[in-house]
C-alpha cells in the first residue's frame, strides 16, 4: 500500500454489473459512516433515478438528498468532461467539503475511463482514486451469465480476429473487473461454500493483478476492507486493462437498452410479482426496478429484478401524486411492445 495522500480527498468507484449489489453496498457503508463527511455521486444506465432514490430514502444518516447527486441518463463514462468534473469541482467547492466521495458507476460503465478522469487539470491536485471496488453477482457469474458461448466465439473470431467475445456482458464485466482494487463476491448467500470456492478459482487468474476477492451478504463489510485503500488508481492505468484501451477508450453503450413502463394503480401486487420473473426470464431481461402504487395504501412498494430474482419491499410513502413505474434494462432489440403488454397483462 503506497503512502496515505494527504491533501487529495479520496474517492472510491464501485462498480459492477448491474443489479450485482453496489447501492446495496453503498447502503452498508454508509450505515457504519460514523460522522464521517461522505459524498455519493450515483450514475445509472435509464432516464430514471431508482438508485438516487433509494439511496435518499434510506433513512441512513449521511444519506440525506444534499450529500447525494444523481447523474442519471447516461454512462458516466461517457460524459466525463460535461457531468462528472463539473460534479466534482461543485462538491470540492462545498462550504464544508467532503472527507470523502463515494461514486456508483451504472451496472454497464466502464470504469477505466472514469479513473483516467481523474487526471484532468482541473481535479488531478485535489482528488484521487482511492480504489476501485467492484461488486460481483456471485449466483449470476457462477451461473454463467457472463461467459462466452466458446463455439460462437470460434466461429466470430473465423471471420474477424479482433474479435474477442460474443457476449456483450462478459466484455463489460471484464473491464469491471480488470480495473477492481478490491472484488467483493456479493450475494454470497445464494451460492455454497463450493460454488464459491469454484467462483473465485475462476475469477482469481483472470485479474491482471493480485487483488483481494471478498465474499459478502448484502453489500455488508466493514468499511476498513473497502476504504483507505490509498491506490491513486489514476497513476496505475496500465495495469487496468480494458477493451476499449485500443480506442483511448471510446465505446459505445449500444449492446443495451432501456425503456421505463409506466404502471397502474394495483389493488395487489400478487399478480405483477408472479408475471415478472416470468417475463424476464422470457425475453432475457437483465434488470427491473421502480415502484409500484396501490389502491389505498400510502406506501410506495419499491420493486427490484436482477434476472428472474426479484423482491419487493415498501419502502417509503409516496411524497408526490407520480404513477407507479418500472424501468426496463436488457440487450438491444428487445421486444419492448411484448415486454410491456406482458408485463401490464
Ligand atoms: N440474495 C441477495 N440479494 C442481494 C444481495 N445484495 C443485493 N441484493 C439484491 O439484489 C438486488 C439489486 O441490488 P442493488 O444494490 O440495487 O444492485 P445495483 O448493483 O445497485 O443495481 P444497478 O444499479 O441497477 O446496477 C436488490 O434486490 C438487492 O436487495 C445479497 O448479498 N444477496
Amino acid at each position: 500500500m503506497s503512502a496515505p495522500v494527504l491533501d487529495k480527498v479520496p474517492a472510491t468507484i464501485v462498480t459492477g454489473f448491474l443489479g450485482a449489489g453496489k447501492t446495496t453496498l453503498l447502503r452498508h457503508l454508509m450505515s457504519r459512516a460514523e460522522g464521517r463527511r461522505i459524498a455519493i455521486i450515483v450514475n445509472e444506465f435509464g432516464s430514471l433515478g431508482v438508485d438516487g432514490e433509494t439511496l435518499k430514502d434510506c433513512g441512513i444518516p449521511g444519506c440525506e438528498a444534499e450529500n447525494i447527486v444523481e447523474l442519471a441518463n447516461g454512462c458516466l463514462c461517457c460524459t466525463v468532461a460535461d457531468d462528472f468534473i463539473p460534479t466534482i469541482e461543485a462538491l470540492l467547492g462545498r462550504p464544508n467539503p467532503p472527507e470523502h466521495i463515494l461514486i456508483e458507476t451504472s451496472g454497464l460503465a466502464l470504469p477505466k475511463p472514469l479513473i483516467k478522469a481523474f487526471n484532468w487539470p482541473a481535479i488531478r491536485s485535489r482528488v484521487t482514486v482511492d480504489g476501485v471496488v467492484t461488486v460481483v453477482d456471485s449466483p449470476a457469474a457462477a451461473e454463467g451469465r457472463f461467459a462466452d458461448d466458446p463455439e460462437a466465439v470460434a466461429a466470430q473470431r473465423a471471420a474477424d480476429p479482433s474479435l474477442d467475445h460474443d457476449n456483450p456482458l462478459a466484455e463489460v464485466f471484464e473491464d469491471q473487473l480488470n480495473a477492481a482494487d478490491i472484488v467483493v463476491l456479493n450475494k454470497a448467500d445464494l451460492l455454497d461454500e463450493a460454488a464459491l470456492a469454484a467462483l473465485r478459482a475462476d475469477l482469481a487468474p483472470r485479474l491482471p493483478r493480485a487483488v483481494k476477492l471478498v465474499p459478502a451478504k448484502e453489500g455488508a463489510l466493514d468499511p476498513a476492507i473497502l476504504l483507505g485503500l490509498n491506490a491513486a488508481a489514476e497513476d496505475d492505468l496500465a495495469a487496468r486493462p480494458s477493451h476499449h484501451d485500443a480506442e483511448d477508450g471510446a465505446h459505445e453503450h449500444d449492446d443495451f437498452e432501456s425503456f421505463v413502463l409506466v404502471l397502474p394503480e394495483y389493488d395487489s401486487a400478487d399478480e405483477l410479482m408472479r408475471r415478472l420473473p416470468e417475463v424476464a426470464a422470457r425475453h432475457d431481461i437483465l434488470r427491473i426496478k421502480g415502484f409500484v402504487r396501490l389502491k389505498g395504501k400510502p406506501m410506495r412498494l419499491a420493486v427490484q429484478g436482477v434476472g428472474r430474482r426479484f423482491r419487493q419491499h415498501f419502502d417509503r410513502a409516496w411524497t408526490d401524486d407520480r404513477d407507479g413505474h418500472l424501468v426496463v434494462i436488457g440487450q438491444t432489440g428487445m421486444d419492448v411492445e411484448a415486454i410491456a403488454k406482458e408485463i401490464l397483462g
